[in-house]
């Protein structure tokens, strides 16, 4: 298999992909899941080229490394998929998703919807779920209360937003669609779709 990543000795709990626009509230929502699930989530820690926010680790937010390190272990196939969101790079490498796989544990990645396409053609076989938030306005407000970004990057990511929001609506595209608007539901309703594989490392564990 071509696009093979995960390999069939890998055979484990099914990962989960969390996509959707920048601030819609994917990383609010899987810190969460990391605290309440400790031991059932591993988070998949992606390079990006982009620089460490406050507060930010390398290691574990992101691998933050410079383009020519990016681009030359791209091309020694080291990716499982790669996409240039924002100006900056971001990618999963093979080796975070079999650093959380090796301990069994249901793997999370937070990737953008060229990530999505490209996981698709993989034989990770996630389950995906899309965050989205409940309008542009409320996006457009967590993104300038985080302070994250500057104008410029605000606008690049508003105008992402607009084309992942259309895209998301694809019939088949996502396994899950989560509104989040009131976290509190948002996250019942997020438990409520991982449930399954959550009682399958659970059962796991046990015996
Ligand atoms: N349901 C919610 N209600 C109000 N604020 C929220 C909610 N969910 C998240 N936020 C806030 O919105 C901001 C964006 O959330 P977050 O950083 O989790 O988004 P994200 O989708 O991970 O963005 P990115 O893709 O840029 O990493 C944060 O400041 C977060 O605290
Ligand atoms: N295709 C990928 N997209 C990724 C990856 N890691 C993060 N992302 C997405 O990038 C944007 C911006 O993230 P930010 O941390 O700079 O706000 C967001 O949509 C993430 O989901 C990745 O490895 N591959």
């Amino acid at each position: 298999c071509v696009f093979c990543v995960s390999g069939a000795a890998m055979a484990g709990p099914r990962p989960v992909v969390m996509s959707g626009p920048s601030g819609a509230g994917k990383s609010t929502l899987l810190k969460k899941l990391l605290k309440e699930f400790d031991g059932v989530f591993g988070f998949s820690v992606s390079h990006t080229t982009r620089s460490p926010r406050p507060g930010e680790e390398n290691g574990k937010d992101y691998h933050y490394v410079t383009r020519e390190v990016m681009q030359a272990a791209i091309a020694k196939g080291e990716f499982i998929e790669n996409a240039e969101f924002s100006g900056n790079m971001y990618g999963t490498s093979k080796a975070a998703v079999q650093a959380v796989q090796a301990k069994n544990l249901i793997c999370i990645l937070d990737i953008d919807m060229q990530g999505v396409k490209n996981i698709k053609r993989t034989d990770l076989n996630p389950i995906y779920v899309s965050i989205q938030p409940p309008s542009m306005e409320t996006l457009e407000k967590r993104l300038r209360d985080r302070k994250t970004e500057s104008e410029e990057s605000l606008q690049k990511r508003l105008r992402a937003a607009k084309v992942d929001m259309e895209i998301s609506k694809e019939p088949g595209l996502f396994d899950v669609l989560i509104i989040n608007d009131e976290l509190d539901l948002a996250y019942g309703k997020l438990k409520d779709a991982l449930l399954e594989e959550i009682q399958k490392v659970r059962d796991t564990s046990k015996s």
